[in-house]
């Protein structure tokens, strides 16, 4: 890859940030954050760039189910959504070489902690309260915003959420009103700087 891609600006790394060490050239990269973080958005634009396979854990659960997942929660309400997308994430996360964006609440089961700590390199995509409702405001897909107050929902699920994601990430990208495309180049350096084989 290229050495002089910036390091830094929007990269801010964890207290305790653990030493990845060499990985082999296939570890997936995991990307994991609310709703609203850029997951799904990041996660295209640095699989194009590192020329890996992009999978997205929302979209294949629709693919497998053959409706959207707003259609699952209403007729298998959340619960019977996590047990799919468990099923989905522990199938995708042993795919070698991907980038995956996850669902912002597929860190919440245990087993999904494990698959993703164990399996890959783990990218917490950071962004405020605020910021997340900004950008999902007006989308209607996201089942667990339907509510009459969803900046008090957002507010309420990062609140229980952020330990576990700061619990399981290996590095932590804030995003904050940074452009997607620069965000990608940032995460690009700091996977090179954690000795993650791209
Ligand atoms: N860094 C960013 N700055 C501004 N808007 C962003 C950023 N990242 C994503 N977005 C926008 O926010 C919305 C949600 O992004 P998405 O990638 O679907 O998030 P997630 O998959 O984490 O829920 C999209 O409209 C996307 O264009
Ligand atoms: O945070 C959540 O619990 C969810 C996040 C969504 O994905 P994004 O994080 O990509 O929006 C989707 O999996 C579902 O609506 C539930
Ligand atoms: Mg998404």
């Amino acid at each position: 890859m290229n050495d002089s891609l910036p390091f830094g600006s929007a990269g801010i790394p964890n207290k305790d940030q653990p030493n990845i060490g060499p990985l082999a050239y296939d570890t997936p990269i995991f990307l994991i954050g609310m709703m609203g973080a850029g997951k799904t958005t990041i996660g295209r634009h640095l699989a194009r760039i590192l020329n890996r396979e992009f999978v997205d854990l929302d979209h294949q659960l629709e693919a497998r189910c053959g409706v959207r997942v707003s259609l699952i929660f209403d007729i298998e309400g959340e619960e019977g959504f996590r047990k799919r997308e468990s099923a989905a994430l522990d199938d995708c996360s042993q795919r070698r070489g991907i980038v995956l964006a996850t669902g912002g609440g597929a860190i919440l089961a245990t087993e999904n902690q494990r698959y993703l700590k164990e399996r890959g390199v783990v990218v917490y995509l950071r962004a405020t309260a605020e910021e997340l409702f900004r950008r999902v405001a007006r989308d209607r897909s996201r089942p667990l915003l339907q509510t009459p107050d969803p900046q008090a929902r957002i507010r309420e699920l990062l609140v229980q959420r952020e330990p576990i994601y700061e619990s399981l990430a290996d590095l932590t990208l804030e995003t904050g009103s940074t452009p997607a495309t620069q965000i990608v180049r940032v995460l690009v350096s700091m996977l090179q700087q954690h000795e993650v084989q791209l």
